[in-house]
């Protein structure tokens, strides 16, 4: 199993190319289930989810093939993913497959719109949370699907096909939003989605399937209408840019000090974690190239954060931010509220030395002049690269294990933030 060792201290200086989004090329690739021809996506990041899924789509009879970048190299070229689905030979998602990345489970709605019907392993929790799919199943009832739970496995029919229909999710869900959006695109009539995800990556799903040919009005908004139209033919879309590891690498900078322009970020995709970064004391600056991100000499300034849907701050971004206060001058209350289970990383970062307690779903991040390396434990994605980030900042040497968490999401960590200045090594192997 592999670990990154970070021995901390070096300010960051350079250029980090920001990769293509995760949660957009996912569901990205997943529509081209509905489409009779081939769908090729560019910019697509190079991450162990988009490989698995690659695998899940081959399941079910897709033609997949990944070109371009090779391992190791950082330019903004990201990889080309061809999906043929002309022909699907098999509508079940198996349990092994969709137990190892939840998002999978969303070829539910590309299925059952095309293929009318579907037999797709339920996810289950997951570290951060429950993660229940019950919106996600009452929106394909919404369109005339029957459902049933056997053996583990959501059974969903549409014999007659899917219907359009008022879908109103009580709660805002990313998922849920984009199995409607991509259900409704191939379902008899239309179909308005209220209270709707609002995230960026909606907004990159839409827009493909737009290409592909659906009829979709208000993405990016919380009210979405979609008129179905018989079938969907091919496309090429660039996916839109990872805000989630722009902003990652912005707290990097925020916390090791330095210079660096992070080249290709869309500063549109995540203003409000520009502005909280801003307050804390880093320099932003929009430019033609992505956005450059300074902290030299200030320290850095203690926030008050609360997770919320796009356009609010991200819970994608709250480990990394909670990394960040751990060396801030003051007391910081960071708040989750859209997951119920995501502070794994609370524990691991006291293991450097950072003074924080959880009130409910709230820390309260007490700031420390100093922290101090140690081995520490990636309990999921976003937490794993929390505890890179203070270890950039640590004394002595970090080494963060079950590295295979943040491979799942940040394409070459080690190596952008090596090619600036950082002492950070992969170590291969047991252990
Ligand atoms: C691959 C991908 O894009 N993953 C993102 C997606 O996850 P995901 O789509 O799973 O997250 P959701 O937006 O659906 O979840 C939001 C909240 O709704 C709840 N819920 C959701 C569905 C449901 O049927 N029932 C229910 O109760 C969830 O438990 C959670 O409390 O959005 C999350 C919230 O921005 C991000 O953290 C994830 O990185
Ligand atoms: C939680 C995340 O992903 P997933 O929904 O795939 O678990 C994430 O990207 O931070």
């Amino acid at each position: 199993m592999d670990r990154i060792k970070i021995t901390g201290g070096a300010p960051l200086h350079g250029v980090i190319p920001i990769s293509g989004a995760k949660n957009a090329a996912l569901p990205l690739m997943i529509a081209s289930l509905l489409s009779e021809d081939v769908l090729t996506l560019t910019n697509v990041p190079r991450l162990a989810d988009v490989a698995l899924l690659a695998r899940i789509l081959g399941n079910h009879g897709l033609d997949v093939t990944i070109a371009g970048k090779r391992p190791g190299e950082l330019e903004l070229t990201g990889q080309t993913v061809r999906l043929d689905a002309r022909s699907i030979v098999d509508t079940t998602a198996p349990y092994e497959l969709v137990s190892r990345m939840r998002a999978s489970f969303w070829v539910l709605g590309p299925l059952l719109a095309r293929m009318g019907h579907a037999r797709v392993s339920l996810p289950g929790g997951c570290a951060i949370g429950t993660r229940p799919v019950d919106f996600l199943l009452m929106a394909m009832e919404r369109l005339g699907a029957k459902i049933e739970i056997e053996n583990g496995y959501a059974v969903a029919e549409a014999k007659n096909g899917l219907k359009g229909a008022e879908i109103d999710f009580p709660k805002v869900t990313v998922g849920g939003t984009h199995v409607a959006l991509m259900a409704a695109t191939l379902a008899e009539g239309t179909t308005v989605i209220h209270n709707a995800a609002r995230e960026p990556e909606i907004v990159d799903v839409a827009d493909c399937l737009i290409k592909m040919g659906a009829k979709i009005k208000g993405a990016g908004t919380s009210t979405i209408e979609i008129s179905g139209v018989s079938r969907l033919q091919g496309a090429h879309h660039r996916v839109i840019s990872d805000r989630i590891e722009a902003g990652t690498y912005a707290m990097c900078v925020a916390m090791a000090g330095g210079d660096v322009m992070l080249e290709g970020a869309q500063p549109e995709l995540f203003e409000n974690a520009l502005d909280v970064l801003r307050e804390a004391g880093a320099e932003i600056a929009a430019t033609n190239e992505g956005i450059r991100v300074r902290r030299n000499g200030h320290g850095i300034d203690p926030v008050a954060v609360t997770t919320e849907p796009f356009p609010g701050f991200p819970t994608d971004l709250q480990a990394q931010l909670m990394g960040l206060m751990t060396k801030a001058k003051g007391k910081s209350r960071i708040t989750e509220t859209i997951f119920e289970n995501r502070f794994m990383h609370v524990q691991e970062l006291a293991r450097l030395g950072a003074h924080i307690h959880l009130d409910g779903q709230t820390a309260i991040v007490e700031g420390v002049s100093t922290l101090k390396g140690a081995p520490v434990m990636a309990t999921d994605l976003r937490a794993s690269v929390s505890l890179v980030i203070a270890g950039l900042a640590a004394q002595g040497d970090t080494v963060v294990n079950r590295v295979y968490h943040l491979d799942r999401g940040f394409e070459s960590l080690e190596r952008k933030l090596a090619a600036c200045g950082a002492q950070i090594e992969r170590i291969s192997g047991e252990g």
